[in-house]
């Protein structure tokens, strides 16, 4: 069983404190980030993705510091940000196998993982045209499917259902309820609505800190 620790975790940006001597354990399963808006969650989940780098403290992947885990990761990390520079000439499956490929997924198994999740999330009939042609809630999936490619067992999700429809979010959420099954999962939402009673916790981010938050809080 996986697992991922933070111990101390702080981050500044330009002397500014975002973050300040987060320590957490993350159980198994989905995990909510809440809070206002500039309170830190997007930071939190990218030093979670490893995308950025603590100010201070370190994150424990399996009980290695992450830096050394950073090889492991790659293969097991899915990591959905909120904003992604998306190559518009590509079509979705032409993307999607790029994503795959830097998780070590051979061709076959990337175009047939990545059509299922297309499937389940209203994205099938749309895989091969060009990026450049989506909607926002189109690329928002694209963004979100690939995270998933090669059955991660962490997965850092930024916002994953904001402008969807309420159809398209209910899908894209039972997705994530399925995966959280095999992986952690970290999400943020400001709406964590329906996915708090399926939480195996709420964390609420605020004032640097991160804390446990009530069904209320969510
Ligand atoms: N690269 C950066 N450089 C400077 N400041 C940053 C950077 N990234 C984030 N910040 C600042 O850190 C704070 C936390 O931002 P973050 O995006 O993590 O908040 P958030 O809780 O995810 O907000 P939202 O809910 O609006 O997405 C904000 O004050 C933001 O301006």
């Amino acid at each position: 069983m996986n697992t991922l620790e933070l111990n101390g975790i702080g981050k500044s940006y330009r002397g500014k404190r975002v973050l300040d001597g987060v320590n957490h354990s993350f159980a198994p399963g989905l995990t909510l980030l809440v809070g206002p808006s500039g309170a830190g969650k997007s930071t939190l989940l990218a030093l979670i993705a490893s995308a950025q780098a603590p100010s201070r403290g370190r994150l424990l992947w399996n009980a290695q510091p992450l830096p050394r885990a950073r090889g492991a990761l790659r293969r097991t990390l899915g990591y959905a940000p909120q904003t992604v520079d998306l190559p518009e000439d590509l079509t979705a499956r032409e993307f999607a196998r790029h994503m795959a490929a830097l998780k070590g997924l051979q061709l076959s198994a990337a175009d047939r993982q990545f059509a299922a999740i297309a499937e389940r999330i209203g994205l099938l009939a749309d895989i091969h045209r060009p990026i450049a042609t989506f909607s926002g809630g189109m690329r928002r999936r694209v963004v979100f499917a690939q995270a998933l490619l090669g059955a991660p067992g962490l997965i850092a999700l930024d916002e994953p259902t904001a402008e969807l429809d309420a159809v398209t979010a209910e899908q894209v959420s039972g997705l994530i309820l399925e995966r959280a099954n095999d992986a952690i999962v970290v999400m943020t939402t400001h709406l964590a609505d329906r996915l708090a009673p399926r939480a195996v916790e709420v964390l609420r981010v605020q004032d640097g800190a991160v804390v446990r938050a009530g069904a209320e809080a969510a």
